[in-house]
This record gives C-alpha cells, structure tokens and sequence, in this order.
C-alpha cells in the first residue's frame, strides 16, 4: 500500500497549493498558539475553502478548550483531529469529528498499552520527544523502538526530510509520514522545492 503524507504547519495558501500539486494527501493546520506554525482559524478557513477536493485538513490542538475545538470545526469545516497533547481519550472522543491520537516517543512510554487506550482513534502519528516542546521538534526518534503490533493505522513523524525518509519508510512501513520542518524554508514557512523533493523520495520509496 503507498505511504500516505501530511504536511502539517501551513499558513499560507501558495504552501497548500504547492503541497497539493506535489501529492500530498493531508494538510495540517496548527492551532497552538505558542507555535511558530500557529495559524489563525480565519486564515486556516480561507486556506480551506480554496482548496481543490480529495485533499484531507487536519486541524492541530494541544490541551485546547472544549470551545477553542468546537468553534475551529465549525468555522474550518476540517475533516480530522490531531490531538498532540497529554489529552484523555474521553476528551478526544467527544467531538463530532474522526480524531488521531500523537503520541511522543518518551523513554518511558508503552505505545502499545497507549494505543488501546486510544480505542476510538482512526490512527496514532508517533512523534519525538524533547521534554517541554509539544511537537514540531524538527528531531528524528529511534524508530528501533516502535512495536511491530500496533493495531491503528500509524503516522511516523519527527524530523523526516527529503534525506531520510525513504529509509523511514522502507523500515517502518508506516500508513502515512507526517513532515514539517523538513519542508520548510523558516518555521510556518514552506519551502517549495524541499515539498517537491521530499514527495519524490517518498514516491521512489513507494
Ligand atoms: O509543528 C509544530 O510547531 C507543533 C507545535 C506543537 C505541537 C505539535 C506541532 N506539530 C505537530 C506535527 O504534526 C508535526 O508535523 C510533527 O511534530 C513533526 O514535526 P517535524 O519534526 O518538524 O517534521
């Protein structure tokens, strides 16, 4: 099955569009206001409604409020949550809209004992983990060390780019890779022709 990819931290339409024309099959929108990434909903709605069908939006929280999501969801209109915060299941599962679960990879994690926790998520992304620093770390993780039974469709994320995902994706065979930094040309600002090049390697890993 081809690997699927997310690029998550747009914040501006000519990034979308790039993203889109070069394959990929998700945006992510961040709505964590501490991120470099951080897009406004009202800016996040305008991306959205010009972009063309069969593209996925993925709307990005951490520990966000009740209201902050619900009111995202229904100005955006996005079709997935990615709840990339120390969020319980219960939460997550509350709203009206398919959710997945990140996950960092701390020293201590048991990620297949978190995955049933998460029973209802459509997919766990499996992100590095730098103490105080949500995601976006722009840091690959041992990926030795993600189990082989992981029953959810699983997104692998954590400083890929256009040099090591072919490698990532021949060894851990993921769904789908999640990439942000490594398409970028500063923080929340991506980087065209690394967008073309990391679609090409993960096509000539396919
Ligand atoms: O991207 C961010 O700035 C961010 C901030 C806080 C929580 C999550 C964040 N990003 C989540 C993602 O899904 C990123 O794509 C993922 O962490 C990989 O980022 P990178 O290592 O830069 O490719």
């Amino acid at each position: 099955m081809r690997t699927r990819v997310k690029i998550c931290g747009i914040t501006r339409l000519e990034d979308a569009l790039a993203a889109v024309d070069s394959g990929a099959d998700a945006l992510g929108f961040v709505f964590y206001a501490p991120s470099p990434r951080f897009v406004e909903p009202a800016v996040a709605e305008a991306i959205i409604k010009q972009l063309p069908p069969f593209v996925t939006t993925v709307a990005l929280f951490v520990n966000a409020s009740v209201d902050q999501v619900q009111t995202i969801m229904a100005q955006t209109g996005i079709d997935l949550l990615q709840f990339h915060g120390d969020e319980s299941p219960e939460y997550c599962a509350q709203f009206d809209r398919p959710y997945f679960k990140a996950l960092r990879m701390s020293p201590d994690i048991d990620v297949v004992a978190e995955t049933k926790r998460f029973s209802l998520a459509r997919g766990i992304l499996l992100d590095a983990y730098r103490p105080g620093v949500p995601g976006g770390t722009g840091e690959a993780f041992d990926w030795e060390r993600i189990p082989s039974d992981i029953d959810k469709p699983l997104i692998l994320a954590g400083g890929l780019d256009q040099s090591n995902v072919v490698q990532a994706i021949r060894r851990v065979k993921p769904y789908a890779v999640d990439v942000s930094g490594g398409v970028e040309a500063a923080k929340g600002l991506k980087d065209c022709e690394k967008i073309t090049s990391f679609m090409n390697e993960v096509a000539r890993a396919n």
